[in-house]
């Protein structure tokens, strides 16, 4: 079977880059785990690792591929030849993240982004400024961003909410939408069309898995539902981080992505229950680990606090004292991670450069 490499994205520019080199096979990564990786080629899917000379060569991690990047693998003419990347062919795209504190270690998330859907939820999670501060970060990616309104339903007050956005839109286009009711589907699936690759970002439950599976069908809505108490569900269904859309376009949804995920809720307000038991700690200043009298630790001792519960609290806590920041600060200091994009990637190069 021979597969077109259109419906994975490629254009004329990534097919001339290629033809430089016609002795080796022009292939789209569409997942990566640690050094391996997973690519389609004209003949199919095939796992690589890249050659020790590309390996030797980078200098940072950018120089790695990523989830989206078109390469160059080496073909295989017998069945025991493993194929290789050899070449990374120039992105017009990268989302990227850099690591708190350093300017050395960067990440790519992923590569080749047409359009970047900026999801954002119409309920408490609506904030004006954090969107600006996407905005910024995102046209800088080199990807497209376009301003995804998720849960329309619960919204009472959307031409406020749109007139407040029209000030910081950056000329980005706006789509409303709801899954709970279908509107806005359709205007969400005009960007998704053949050949064009998307990406989702935005706080953590605004949606976008949702709106992902209602991109992808509902066979996979159904696995999804059905895998919804299995904490293992989410590695399952992003297993392959390049998905091809029945409608034609391809959505990258890469780990990378969901584990940069802003958490702007209120703690205490999200999880009340744990507020209330930590008032009835025997020290004001209970960290709720082994000291006596600690209402928490009692609490998951009886099961009447739920151990996972109070994981994911601890882990939302942490999140949020992010380097002492103030909420702010650490707001935008995640949003520079998530979009390194070109101009942080550049200095990360120059830096590097200099040691
Ligand atoms: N009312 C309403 N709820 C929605 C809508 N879309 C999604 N939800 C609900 O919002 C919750 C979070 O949705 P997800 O799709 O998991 O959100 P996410 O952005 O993928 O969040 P992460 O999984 O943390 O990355 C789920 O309970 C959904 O059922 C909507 O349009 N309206
Ligand atoms: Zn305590």
């Amino acid at each position: 079977m021979i597969i077109n490499l259109k419906t994975y994205g490629l254009t004329a520019a990534f097919e001339t880059a290629a033809a430089k080199n016609a002795d080796l096979d022009l292939a789209r990564v569409t997942a990566q785990h640690r050094e391996r990786y997973q690519v389609i080629t004209t003949s199919g899917e095939r796992t690589v690792t890249v050659t020790g000379k590309l390996s030797h060569q980078a200098m940072t991690p950018v120089d790695f591929p990523t989830v989206g990047d078109w390469v160059l693998v080496t073909p295989i003419k017998t069945t025991t030849e493993q194929s290789v990347i050899t070449t990374i062919l120039p992105r017009h795209s990268v989302l990227a993240r850099t690591a708190a504190g350093s300017d050395v270690t960067g990440q790519l998330i992923a590569a080749n982004v047409d359009t970047l859907f900026i999801c954002m939820a119409l309920n408490a999670d609506f904030n004006v400024r954090r969107l600006e501060r996407y905005l910024t970060m995102a046209w800088d990616s080199g990807a497209t961003p376009v301003i995804v309104l998720t849960k329309a339903d619960l919204c009472q007050d959307l031409s406020d909410k749109l007139a407040a956005l029209a000030d910081v839109a950056m000329g980005a286009e706006v789509v409303t939408c709801s899954m709970a009711t279908g509107d806005g589907l359709s205007a969400v699936q005009a960007y998704t069309t053949a050949g064009k690759t998307v990406a989702f970002v935005g706080s953590s439950g605004v949606g976008k898995s949702t709106l992902i599976n209602h991109l992808i069908g509902d066979d996979v809505l159904m696995t999804k539902t059905i895998r919804a108490d299995d904490d293992k569900g989410r590695h399952a269904t992003t297993a392959r981080q390049l998905l091809l859309l029945p409608g034609g376009g391809i959505v990258i949804d890469t780990p990378g992505m969901r584990e940069l995920q802003l958490y702007t809720g209120d703690l205490d307000r999200t999880f009340a229950d744990i507020a209330t038991l930590a008032q009835q700690c025997k020290f004001r200043n209970c960290r709720h680990q082994s000291e006596p009298g600690c209402a928490v630790q009692a609490a998951i001792a009886t099961g009447e606090l739920a151990m996972d519960r109070w994981e994911s609290y601890q882990k939302l806590q942490t999140e949020l004292q992010y380097q002492g920041m103030t909420a702010r600060e650490r707001e935008n200091a995640k949003i520079d991670r998530l979009f390194g994009g070109k101009t942080a990637m550049r200095q990360l190069l120059k830096s590097v450069k200099h040691r």
